[in-house]
């Protein structure tokens, strides 16, 4: 299902880089001059979070964390979308085996990179719903690209977020906003999360996000690295002590709420949406 990685290293000349996997869902480049690795997406067109995508980017977290990098950066291949959260094929009339796993890694992914004690940033570089929103908030820093949108819009497709999803959401926003946005579904634009503070700059392009992000990561070059490490952790240890001790039952509760037939019929109707937009677009 899932063909092992082919590792190739470019010159340490220059900007080094080795692409992640073989089946290439996923780039990370090192950058040799500031050490930082970024964590590129690259499954057309949204990066839709299928079970190939989710298992590579958890891969692409172990490289970057085994290699030791100064920080990671992650960011999107698609030119306007930073990733568009769950396939929503994946939850639609699901095969329950391939649905549990897509639940379990996406856990693990959220693990991965919430967990990592090197600093982390997302470049923001288009709309960021739901598990995409997920992957920005579990980093330490956010840039976004203007006139996108960023939010965790679960409630609109009739599935709850769990408590550990909501986490990375609720170290940045106050609870009464966090409360607010998660109930209405709402999906705050570039301009509105830098007010909120779901975001913490704007950038003109991706290429500017990316440097914003690497920016945000020397801010830590003077910094003892294992004292900042050990501050992080202390921060997010509970986050992560509670999903540790609830993840099995989750998986279980993620099953029986995707398949109960209201749910379906909702996500039914959602993919219809998403097609007929598609149709007025042409
Ligand atoms: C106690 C708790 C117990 C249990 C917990 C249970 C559940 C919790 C689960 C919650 C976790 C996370 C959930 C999710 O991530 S659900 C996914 C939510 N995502 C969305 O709602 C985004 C939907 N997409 C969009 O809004 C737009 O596509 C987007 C991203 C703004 C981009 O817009 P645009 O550039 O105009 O592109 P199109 O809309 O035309 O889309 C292009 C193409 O992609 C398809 N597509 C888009 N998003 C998805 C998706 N998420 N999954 C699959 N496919 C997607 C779209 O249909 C188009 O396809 P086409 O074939 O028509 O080209």
């Amino acid at each position: 299902m899932f063909s092992p990685r082919v590792v190739s290293l470019v010159p340490r000349t220059g900007p080094r880089r080795f692409m992640s996997t073989a089946s290439k869902l996923t780039t990370v480049e090192v950058n040799d001059k500031t050490g930082i690795a970024t964590l590129t997406m690259c499954r057309p067109p949204v990066n839709g979070q299928n079970l190939e995508l989710l298992l590579d980017i958890k891969s692409s977290i172990k490289e970057i964390e085994n290699d030791s990098s100064r920080g990671l950066i992650i960011t999107s291949a698609s030119p306007k979308v930073f990733c568009a959260g769950l396939d929503i094929l994946e939850m639609h009339k699901p095969d329950q085996q391939r649905l549990r796993a897509v639940w379990t890694e996406l856990q693990n992914v959220w693990c991965a990179l919430y967990g990592i004690s090197m600093p982390t940033a997302a470049a923001i570089n288009g709309h960021a719903p739901a598990g995409g929103c997920l992957l920005a908030t579990a980093c330490e820093y956010r840039v976004m690209v203007p006139d996108c949108r960023i939010g965790l819009n679960e409630t609109q497709l009739g599935i709850i977020a769990p408590k550990w999803l909501v986490s990375g959401f609720l170290n940045i926003l106050p609870k009464r906003v966090a409360e607010r946005a998660l109930t209405q579904s709402r999906l705050f634009t570039t301009d509105e999360a830098l007010q909120e503070g779901l975001i913490d700059e704007i950038a003109n392009s991706k290429e500017e996000a990316v440097e914003k992000c690497a920016a945000f990561i020397g801010t830590f070059s003077k910094v003892n690295p294992v004292a900042r490490a050990l501050t992080k952790l202390q921060f997010r240890a509970e986050n992560l002590r509670q999903f540790h001790k609830e993840r099995e039952q989750d998986v279980e509760n993620f099953l029986s709420l995707v398949n109960r037939p209201e749910v379906q019929k909702g996500i039914g109707a959602y993919l219809e949406g998403l097609k007929k937009k598609k149709a007025n677009k042409q």
